[in-house]
């Protein structure tokens, strides 16, 4: 079913939209960003790997990539962004002025290519279609995969993402932490508060983990009823346990009055587990399970790894 933004609407996002122009020719990134800027939010590279930079710091909404460039061709710059993770789903567009590059240029991932010499109107209306098509995706996304009590992401999204993570971190060898996150005695607290106020309580308990997380490829997935998950890629057990310290303290001090807990207050236990590719490869959320049952154990409000 498509999603329709409001008129008003698409136009904003439209005009806020990131364009990157790629190419290593001064003269094509200034008539390319002459037409697109009066649209548009225009960046510009000069290589391949200025642009690969750009995207890793600020994702853009599309790219411009001249095919031949000096450096990083415009082939081998569209096959990195596809084979990362964050970048991936950027849809990139090829300029240029050669006949028999097609092939070449879909296999690489393109969604589209414009032949130079450029038209402006065709330019402008090829980017903004391609432009709308993305917006519609990031907004389906959002709906398919956000938690509609908390905003934050849901369990298909931890489910989806969270094996081609594992897949990957066993594959680069490196770190990830997993945390799972429930709070104490939530039964109770709905007994006695009740569900509307039970429902305020896990809005703010989601609200305070993501704020406690400051990489941006961390990310908190609601989980079940009132657990939830964080996934911090490249993250030791050491760095981890820091962040879950940090996570039960700030939910601590909310100070939510809580009758029924030997504390006093709204708090969480957690569980942890890290893979570590070069000594195990266990399931990290089995032991992450086990371990936040231990927190539970040893007497609620505690992080156990
Ligand atoms: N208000 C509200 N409550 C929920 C929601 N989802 C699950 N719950 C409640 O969360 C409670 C979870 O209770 P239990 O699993 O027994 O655990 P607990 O009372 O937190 O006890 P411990 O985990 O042992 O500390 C249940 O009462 C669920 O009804 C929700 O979306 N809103």
């Amino acid at each position: 079913m498509p999603i329709n933004y409001s008129d008003h609407q698409l136009k904003l996002s439209l005009k806020n939209s990131k364009v990157l122009i790629v190419d290593d020719q001064l003269l094509s990134l200034i008539v390319l960003k002459k037409i697109l800027s009066e649209h548009f939010n225009v960046t510009t590279a000069g290589s391949g790997e200025e642009a690969i930079e750009i995207c890793n710091v600020n994702v853009p909404d599309i790219v411009l990539l001249d095919i031949s460039m000096g450096g990083m061709s415009g082939i081998d710059t569209c096959l990195k962004l596809k084979n990362n993770t964050e970048t991936q789903d950027i849809p990139v567009i090829f300029v240029t002025s050669f006949e028999n590059e097609e092939e070449e240029c879909w296999e690489a991932g393109a969604v589209d290519f414009i032949k130079k010499p450029i038209i402006k109107e065709t330019l402008f209306r090829r980017v903004r279609a391609h432009i709308t098509l993305k917006l519609q995706h990031d907004l389906l996304n959002q709906k398919v995969f956000l938690d509609d009590l908390t905003k934050v992401f849901n369990r298909r999204y931890f489910d989806a993402h969270f094996s081609k993570m594992e897949r990957s971190a066993l594959r680069e060898k490196v770190d990830y932490a997993l945390l799972l996150i429930d709070i104490d005695y939530f039964k109770q607290y709905n007994d006695i508060y009740g569900h509307v106020q039970g429902d305020t309580v896990l809005n703010l308990v989601a609200q305070t983990i993501t704020n406690s997380l400051q990489r941006p490829t961390d990310f908190v997935a609601r989980y079940g009823g009132e657990e939830f998950v964080v996934v911090l890629p490249h993250t030791s057990t050491e760095g981890a346990i820091c962040v879950a310290d940090k996570i039960k303290q700030n939910v601590a001090d909310l100070g939510i009055l809580h009758k029924y807990s030997e504390y006093d207050f709204v708090t969480i236990s957690i569980g942890g587990a890290t893979l570590q590719p070069y000594v195990n490869n266990k399931n990290t959320l089995q032991i992450a399970d086990e371990k936040m049952y231990e927190s539970k154990m040893q007497g609620r409000n505690k992080v156990c790894f």
